[in-house]
């Protein structure tokens, strides 16, 4: 993807497939309150094995240090309206990457005979041993730091979890709902505020009995059975004696208009410093004092490269002159990229009989993934400096109306596993679709350390975004900008690379 353009804006996801629809629908930024909540997730397309969502640069405060996810938990009993009140505080936030992280994923897998007991509405979902709270808690406090996660999705109409997972990168604000959310005081110390969402009790077995019998296909007696044996005593034993750790009580659950907006108005009062650094780390210098990581391979400077860079930088460079450049430089790149690749020693006998101790490439295979449109014009200059090299591609554009970065096409190279992978995007922004296609390279089994990001230009942040998210990829480049401006464009960049290279300005 081309730098220039808005690579990544708004994220709101969920991890229950119920409530995915639903919530992970909801278009933050755009939506009005009231309007209804329809429209599949922001999607970013799946694959077979994983969700493929957007994750935000991580940012920073005054003192240089991480800023933390704001932790909403939300507990009450089954049929509260946890997942309806998460849904509308979503809406009312107005603010981008929030994330709904559901206790139903941390549902434990279960054994043939716990599923056959199950099926029998015999098994205790409603009791704290049914619930993984390790895998839980460990990836509430990663999501809270910003870091990359794997969400096991849930399937209430089998009792299992899906097959696919979800990846996130990090949120402004985590929803975190479920009925046991409030037991664990480890949960609990990672949350910012705790609502508890109060409904009557013949209201919630009502609403229990239409939502399991429409959504979780169940049928009236199971129900009822299993609302009496399990659901009913663990509220009074394990659930309403949480309410005593809730900040906020929202009775009548979704209802309650009032009770939304106060919570989106706290939010919001307590993110107020998180924006405005937010702003100061997009238009001003994006991490004062951040060190830029040790993955990061800037090209030497050489008077040759920072002749390129005056030329290519100039608004007044033609178009041809434009191509001729940025190619020179493309080669100068893949070259320096190419000497980061493994190698080892090669011993050759020369034309006069001699031995010369040369250096080959020693990885398995090599192929370059080009992201689209921008790391197309990257191409040529890989080819011209590597023989025969298999070549994919993927395209992520911005979805105009949510300026989410969506997953359009992949087309990988076959047996791409074990192969070293010249990642190319002509420039990195805020780091969003790269991020994104390297999820999808991972979701393929290359190996993290075996992909190498390459683009002309990037920027600061997100450089810090792409090695944050993952460590191990080597990301190279010929110079790295300090700056972003409100459009997410790299300044002084070069402006947007891929029209200026195709013409299409
Ligand atoms: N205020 C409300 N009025 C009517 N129905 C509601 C209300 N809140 C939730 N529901 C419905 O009740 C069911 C349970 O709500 P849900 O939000 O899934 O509860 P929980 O997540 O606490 O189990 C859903 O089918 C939902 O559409
Ligand atoms: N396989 C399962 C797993 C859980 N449940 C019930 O779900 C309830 C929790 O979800 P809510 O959205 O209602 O909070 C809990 O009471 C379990 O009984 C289930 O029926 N089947
Ligand atoms: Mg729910």
């Amino acid at each position: 993807m081309n730098g220039p353009t808005k690579e990544r804006r708004l994220s709101s996801r969920s991890n229950s497939g119920e409530a995915e629809d639903k919530v992970g629908a909801t278009d933050l930024g755009r939506r009005k309150r009231n309007a209804s909540v329809s429209e599949p997730i922001s999607v970013i397309r799946t694959s077979k094995r994983t969700i493929y969502t957007a994750g935000r640069p991580p940012w920073y405060n005054e003192s240089g240090e991480m800023k933390e996810a704001f932790i909403i938990g939300l507990s009450g009993g089954s049929a509260s309206g946890k997942t309806t009140v998460a849904e509308k505080i979503i809406q009312a936030l107005d603010f981008p990457w929030v994330v709904l992280l559901s206790m139903d994923s941390f549902y434990k897998v279960l054994t043939h005979e716990q599923h056959e007991t199950a099926e029998r509405n015999e098994y205790n979902f409603d009791h704290v041993d049914a619930f993984d709270f390790d895998l839980c808690c460990e990836t509430l406090r990663k999501l809270k730091q910003g870091r990359s996660v794997e969400i096991p999705m849930y399937d209430f109409t089998t009792h299992s979890r899906k097959k696919q997972t979800k990846q996130l990168y990090g949120a402004n604000v985590v929803i975190f709902e479920g009925i046991m959310s409030f037991v664990r005081p480890e949960l609990r110390e990672l949350m910012d505020m705790k609502v508890f969402v109060d409904a009557d009790s013949d209201e919630r077995l009502a609403r229990r009995l239409r939502r399991d019998i429409t959504l979780r296909g169940r049928n009236l007696q199971g129900v009822l059975h299993q609302y009496n044996k399990f659901v009913k005593p663990a509220f009074e034993q394990f659930i309403e004696p949480t309410l005593q750790y809730a900040d906020i009580v929202v009775p009548r659950g979704g209802s309650n208009e009032v009770a939304i907006d106060l919570i989106a108005q706290h939010v919001h009062t307590q993110l107020e410093t998180v924006k405005k650094s937010l702003r100061k780390h997009n238009l001003a210098i994006a991490h004062t004092g951040q060190p830029l990581p040790s993955t990061l391979h800037v090209l030497e400077s050489s008077k040759q490269v920072q002749g390129i860079h005056t030329i290519l930088r100039n608004r007044d460079t033609n178009r041809d002159d434009f191509v001729f450049y940025s190619k020179r430089l493309l080669r100068l790149l893949f070259e320096f990229a190419l000497s980061l690749l493994p190698h080892q020693t090669h011993i050759v006998e020369t034309p006069q009989s001699t031995k010369y101790e040369g250096r080959k490439f020693s990885g398995t295979g090599l192929c370059g993934m080009s992201i689209l449109r921008a790391g197309e014009t990257m191409e040529p200059a890989l080819f011209s400096v590597t023989k025969d090299i298999r070549l994919g591609k993927i395209l992520i554009q911005t979805n105009a109306r949510t300026e989410e970065p969506e997953l359009h096409y992949i087309r990988v190279p076959r047996k791409i596993s074990e192969d070293h992978v010249i990642l190319m995007d002509a420039t990195v922004a805020t780091g969003a679709a790269a991020m994104m296609a390297i999820r999808v390279l991972l979701d393929h089994d290359v190996k993290e350390e075996n992909i190498l990001l390459v683009s002309l230009l990037m920027a600061e942040t997100g450089v810090h975004s792409v090695a944050y998210a993952f460590p191990k990829v080597q990301i190279v480049t010929t110079a790295v900008d300090t700056h972003l401006n409100e459009h997410y464009h790299i300044i002084p960049g070069f402006g947007n690379f891929g029209d200026r290279y195709f013409g299409t300005e």
